[in-house]
């Protein structure tokens, strides 16, 4: 609701009221027009102020709202209208964050007083869709064409700093901001409101509009990757400058009613839900975010500064939590030093810009060590050597010693069992996987792994710890490769199948790229190092000396495998590094990759030998094969209790994978394409291959679709009471 109260004086006081985000739910806004009404029939009120409870001004319309049957358009639109006719100065006082609505409320305000640590932004564009209550059409109007395309087709949120520089507010306090918003409207009070109405001022030229907007267009359409939104959002703003206001509005309305029925504003408003369930983390046996706390992280340790250590390093700097960094010998230390310098002076050099500042030089804060003692006083440990389990376990038998007892260990590991690791130590409670993602300082995902003997305590400290390095931090169970590995496995599989049947490496990533990845399974696979599976397949003893003379070249254990990624690597393609993988590049460490017609030579070589008839492989059997493979692991890890809902996976996914997000994650996707479809098609590749266990469906898919298809929400209550296998 919004509560109406007199303020000093002549101002009335209408304060939004709807924890936690004072979200503009249809009461708000009822309550709302109520209050604007009220003011306006009272003539001793002379100026209204508007603020938000708990010193949030608002996050917005109630996002979910968009997918209630009922509600299809925005009832806000008028509203704002009737703050701005108000023949009584309005004033905003913006506290925390004014966001979507609760920002095109600010913007029917004749003015706006935000508080200095207040965000403003329309995050719609993130949610799939447009700041459909006329902000496409009254912020450019207010401050410009460029500033304004820039908020709205990004969504980021700008500071009260850089909102006064803009114009978007005008005054930024320190003090009480309701107090000082009063005090205002007091001022202004008799003066002429024309000026001061946004619908009525024209929005302001540029020399060159319409070669700025064509430039605009291409640059949003390039970061959008498929996404209709940001595009959608263009043509509002654009509307703006070639029509008058009330058409604007009219255009705003028919771009916002494609995108709500989109499909793709489904997906977006389901993945920004589905990150904040995943934060209240529980496990099998009943341990959960509720009835456990984080301990605090005062000091922590990183151990390996390679170039996972080196972003983890860089993280924890970055939130401000000291760190020291510890590597094998002084060599590797200084290397590590120079680097985790380098990457921290160019966080530094952002974060000015921003106004924040990187404290790093001071060794209270940073501590570059290559001895294990100095570990003795800190909270919590992250190992990030390379995938070794001899020694992981040699680095956890020595922490155990060394580290005080309260001391959490961690293991930033990709796929290694938990539990051996946790093995080494006298203290496996304590012990915990935690996954990050390169450039670790930049991914936003970290897969928190627990074993058998992780406590809660554990986990709650590590979910804490994700959330202070801007993470969304992923609980999921121990089982080889997670949650996020184990279903790209089946993926890649299918990828290498596909090339070794006829494809090219080239035309599966466009495929996948088309569909929305940020890059396909071969350049990632060029980018993550050929080196890196190589060497865990022969630790697993699938290529390389320790495989049994006289086993079929094209098999393993029974099942069909693929030597074409060891054969590469023994050619020493080893991708980008090397300038040679999957695809040639312009030197070693280049960036640009062309399909190689050595490549193609040698898979043509490769074909004749292995006597693989070459076949057209079309593009649905290409995005079919990768990624319902890859649904199908999902369903497997779902039944096995590793994850505790669909959601996790997919906030993994789109995190850490570079799933699309306006595709909602991979079983968002699969729940739209519907579970019936995928199970058939599933069979029909299982039947052509059925060597490959990747494709035979699962069985909790099967139950799904003999249960009829129930919706995502519901599919956890059809999972047998079975705990991980742990
Ligand atoms: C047309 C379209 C119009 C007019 C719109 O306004 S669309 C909505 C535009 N606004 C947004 O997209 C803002 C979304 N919210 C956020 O970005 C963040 O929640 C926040 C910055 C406002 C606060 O972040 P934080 O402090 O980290 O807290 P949480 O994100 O955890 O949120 C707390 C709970 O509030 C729920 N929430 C937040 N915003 C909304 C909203 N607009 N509608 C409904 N619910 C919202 C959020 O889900 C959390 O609740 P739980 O999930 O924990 O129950």
């Amino acid at each position: 609701m919004a509560q109406y109260a007199r303020g000093a004086a002549a101002v009335a006081v209408i304060r939004l009221h709807n924890p936690p985000v004072n979200a503009l739910s249809l009461t708000v806004l009822q309550a709302l027009e109520d209050g604007l009404k009220r003011a306006d029939a009272d003539p001793s009120v002379k100026a209204v102020m508007i603020c938000g409870e708990n010193g949030k001004f608002s996050a917005g319309a109630d996002i979910r709202g968009f997918s209630s049957p009922k509600r299809h358009g925005v009832p806000l639109g008028p509203i704002i209208s009737l703050i701005e006719r108000s023949e009584k100065p309005v004033v905003a006082a913006i506290e925390g964050i004014a966001l979507g609505g609760g920002l095109e409320v600010a913007l029917g305000c004749h003015y706006r007083i935000a508080h200095v640590k207040a965000h403003m932004g329309f995050p719609e564009v993130t949610i799939g869709l447009l700041p459909g209550a006329e902000g496409t059409q009254r912020l450019p109007r207010l401050i410009g064409v460029p500033a304004a395309l820039d908020i709205i087709t990004t969504g980021r949120h700008i500071p009260a700093t850089e909102a006064l520089k803009l114009g978007l507010v005008d005054e930024v306090v320190e003090e009480n901001t309701v107090e000082a918003a009063i005090r205002f409207a007091n001022k202004v009070i008799g003066q002429p409101l024309g000026p001061r109405r946004l619908s009525l001022k024209p929005v302001p030229k540029l020399p060159n509009m319409e070669a700025f907007l064509s430039e605009a267009l291409v640059k949003v359409k390039k970061q959008a990757h498929g996404c209709l939104a940001p595009e959608l959002c263009f043509q509002a703003v654009k509307a703006a400058t070639e029509q008058p206001f009330a058409d604007g509005v009219r255009k705003e309305r028919e771009l916002f009613n494609i995108l709500l029925t989109s499909g793709q504003a489904q997906a977006l408003q389901y993945a920004f839900f589905a990150e904040r369930e995943v934060q209240k983390w529980t496990t099998p046996n009943g341990a959960s975010w509720k009835s456990t706390s984080p301990q605090p992280i005062r000091k922590a340790a990183v151990i390996g500064l390679g170039t996972m250590g080196r972003g983890i390093v860089t993280s924890l700097v970055k939130a401000n939590i000291p760190v020291v960094a510890l590597e094998q010998n002084v060599e590797y230390l200084n290397m590590g030093r120079k680097a985790v310098m380098l990457l921290l002076e160019r966080e530094a050099m952002k974060m000015e810009q921003g106004a924040q500042t990187l404290d790093f030089h001071n060794p209270a804060r940073l501590q570059f060590t290559v001895d294990f003692d100095v570990l003795h006083d800190v909270d919590l440990v992250i190992e990030a050597v390379f995938e070794n389990m001899a020694l992981k376990k040699e680095i956890f038998h020595k922490l155990s010693r060394i580290c005080k007892p309260g001391a959490f260990l961690c293991t930033n590991t990709s796929a290694l069992n938990i539990d051996e690791i946790a093995s080494a130590t006298s203290r496996p409670h304590q012990v915990i996987g935690t996954h990050f993602f390169s450039p670790a300082h930049v991914m936003r995902l970290l897969e928190i792994i627990y074993g058998h003997h992780t406590s809660p305590t554990a986990i709650a400290t590590a979910v804490q710890l994700a959330k202070a390095l801007k993470k969304v931090g992923v609980v999921v169970g121990n089982c080889f490769g997670f949650v996020g590995n184990r279903m790209m496995f089946p993926y890649v599989q299918q990828a290498v199948f596909l090339v070794e049947e006829g494809s090219r490496p080239e035309a599966v990533d466009q495929v996948l790229e088309d569909f929305g990845f940020k890059i396909g399974p071969f350049r990632m696979s060029d980018l993550a190092g050929l080196d890196v599976g190589w060497r865990s397949r022969k630790g697993q003893g699938l290529t390389g000396a320790s495989l049994p003379p006289g086993t079929p070249a094209r098999q393993r254990h029974g099942h069909r495998y693929s030597p074409l990624p060891d054969l590469l690597c023994e050619n020493s393609r080893f991708g980008q590094k090397t300038g040679k993988g999957w695809y040639q590049y312009e030197k070693a460490g280049g960036r640009t990759a062309k399909p190689d017609p050595w490549l193609h030579n040698f898979l043509a070589q490769y074909r004749d030998t292995h006597h693989i008839k070459t076949r057209f492989i079309d593009q649905e059997e290409i995005l079919e094969r990768c990624l319902f493979s890859l649904i199908n692991e999902g369903f497997d890890i779902l039944a096995e209790g590793i994850a505790a809902g669909p959601e996790h996976l997919d906030v993994i996914y789109i995190n850490g994978y570079g799933w699309p997000k306006h595709r909602g994650g991979p079983m968002f996707y699969a729940s739209t394409i519907g579970l019936p479809r995928i199970l058939a098609k599933l069979q029909k590749y299982s039947e052509a291959h059925p060597d490959v266990p990747g494709l035979q469906p699962s069985a909790f898919l099967k139950k799904l679709v003999a249960m009829g298809n129930p919706p995502l929400k519901e599919w956890m209550s059809y999972q047998s009471r079975q705990s991980n296998k742990l």
